[in-house]
Formats: C-alpha cells, structure tokens, sequence
C-alpha cells in the first residue's frame, strides 16, 4: 500500500511568534479517510495549510506518496479545501475558478469544461457559474472551492471544515461527493471541531487538545466512544450518542443512522 503522507516532527509558528503547531507526526495510507478533531484553536487549519503544502513548516519534514518531491510539485495529486474559500476564489467568474486548477496542469479544455460541469452539477453550482465569486454566499464559496479543488482530480484531498455554514440538502451533496470520491480510491484528511460530522467523513480519527497534541489516534467508533478523553479535548460525545446516554443506554450509537436503527428494533 502506498504511503500517501508522512509528516514527521512538523513544527510551525506564525511571524507574531504563535507555536501553532509543534512536533507532530501523521502517516496516512492510501485510501485512509481520516478527521482531525479538537477544538477551537488547536491548529487545525494550520495543520491542514501544511499537509497541503500552501505554508511551509519551520521544523521537521512532510513526505508525499513516498517520493521526494514537495507538495508545489504534486499539483496534480494534492487538492486543498481551505478554511477561508474565498482567499483562493480570484478569477473575475465562478466557472473561470473551477476551470483554472486543469488549465494550470494542461488538462484538455473540453475534458476540463465536462469535469466543471459535472461538479457544478452535483454540487448545484451550475446557475453560479458566470457569476463573480464575491457575490456568493458563504457556503455556496465553500461548495464553489470544494469543486475547483477536486477539479484537479487529486489522489490526496484536505479539507478544513468542509460544510461549514453549508446548509442540510447541500451537505448532503457535499457528504455523497466525498464517499463517491473515497469510493474510488481517493486519500482524504478532513479537520473539524464538530464531532457528529467525524462518522460521515472518516474512519479514522486524530483527537488533538487545545495545544494541538494529538491525544488519540484510532477508529472512528472507539475514540468517538471515549467520553472522557473527548472531555480532555473540551469536546462532547455525538449528539445522537448523548441522547442514547440520558436513556440509559450504555454503548450508544454514534451516528444518527445507527441511531434510527437502535430505534427502529426497540419499537418493534
Ligand atoms: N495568522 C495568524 N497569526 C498568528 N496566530 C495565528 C494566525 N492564525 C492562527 N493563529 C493562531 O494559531 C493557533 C491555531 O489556529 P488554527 O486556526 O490553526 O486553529 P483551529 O484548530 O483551526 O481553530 P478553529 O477550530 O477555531 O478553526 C491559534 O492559537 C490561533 O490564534
């Protein structure tokens, strides 16, 4: 299996002197879906600017696909979601913003037209497409940039809150495009603070604390199913999990579906 990323001792400060990120290790391996989980603060999007390789560490070393090469070079293979979307939405139109991405890596323009439209189809950007990005919304940007990162069609995605201030029918289509993707063999690392997210986008979770020190590393159901060391990191268990625990339920489901499936077999 190929190593798609391997950050070692990474280590970053910002020029105000911030040590936003200090001696953290990831390896994440081909066709791994994995979230990074803490709360405000703890370098969550700073972590995902320097896996995407948009800022440079100041210490330590990130490796793609075990190659030698840094991420400016992998454009092809490495897409980012940033958390401000509009900071990289700088084209006059919405379509000339999805369309740059394949023009940068010579991807034929009738190829990348029927790429863009596809995207904006399913991510119902397609009445946007001719319209200046400073006149979206917020969560139609975070759909317009989550279309111009995946254009690209990268084997390696990270995306920082990816359906945040998006609404419930579009973060369905956001959610649906990312299994599609993951289906079809893409690497995905996503950073939320927002646990109930964690069961629909990854397998795998790396819980950091307020300091950005990861405190766990493992399955989606057993570190989202530790309460107290969701509670070291100032963050609660699921939603749906909290409602089985007041019931008195003691292995609670984690997801909303599981939860309906509990449900489902008591009332029978
Ligand atoms: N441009 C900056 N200059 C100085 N410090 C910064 C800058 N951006 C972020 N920080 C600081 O770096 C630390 C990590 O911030 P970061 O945005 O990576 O956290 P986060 O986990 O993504 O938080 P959130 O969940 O609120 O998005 C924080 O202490 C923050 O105040």
């Amino acid at each position: 299996m190929t190593r798609v990323l391997d950050a070692r001792d990474v280590s970053y400060s910002y020029p105000d002197g911030t040590a936003a990120i200090e001696a953290f290790d990831l390896t994440v391996e081909a066709g791994e879906r994995v979230a990074v989980v803490g709360p405000n603060g703890a370098g969550k999007s700073t972590l995902i600017q320097l896996l995407g390789g948009l800022i440079e560490p100041d210490g330590g070393t990130i490796t793609y696909f075990e190659s030698g090469a840094p991420a400016d070079d992998l454009r092809d293979r490495i897409a980012v979601l940033p958390q401000h979307p509009d900071e990289y939405l700088f084209n006059s139109t919405v379509r000339d913003d999805l369309e740059y991405g394949p023009a940068q890596l010579s991807i034929p323009k009738e190829q990348a037209r029927e790429r863009v439209a596809s995207l904006a189809d399913r991510l119902e950007l397609t009445a946007l497409l001719d319209q200046p990005p400073f006149r979206l919304s917020g969560g139609e940007q975070r759909r317009a940039a989550l279309a111009s990162a995946v254009a690209v069609d990268p084997d390696l995605l990270l995306l920082d809150e990816p359906v945040a201030d998006v609404d419930a029918d579009h973060r369905e289509r956001v959610l649906s495009l990312l299994d599609r993707r993951h289906e079809q063999g893409e690497t995905q690392i996503v950073s939320t603070p927002n646990v109930d997210l964690v069961p629909q986008v990854a397998d795998r979770v790396v819980l950091v604390d307020s300091t950005g020190s990861v405190v766990a590393d493992g399955p989606v159901t057993e570190v989202l199913a530790d309460r107290s060391l969701l509670e070291t990191c100032g963050l609660e268990a699921p939603t749906v999990a909290r409602v089985f625990e007041m019931a008195g339920v003691s292995d609670p489901p984690l997801t909303v579906a599981e939860g309906a499936a509990r449900l489902s077999d008591l009332l029978e």
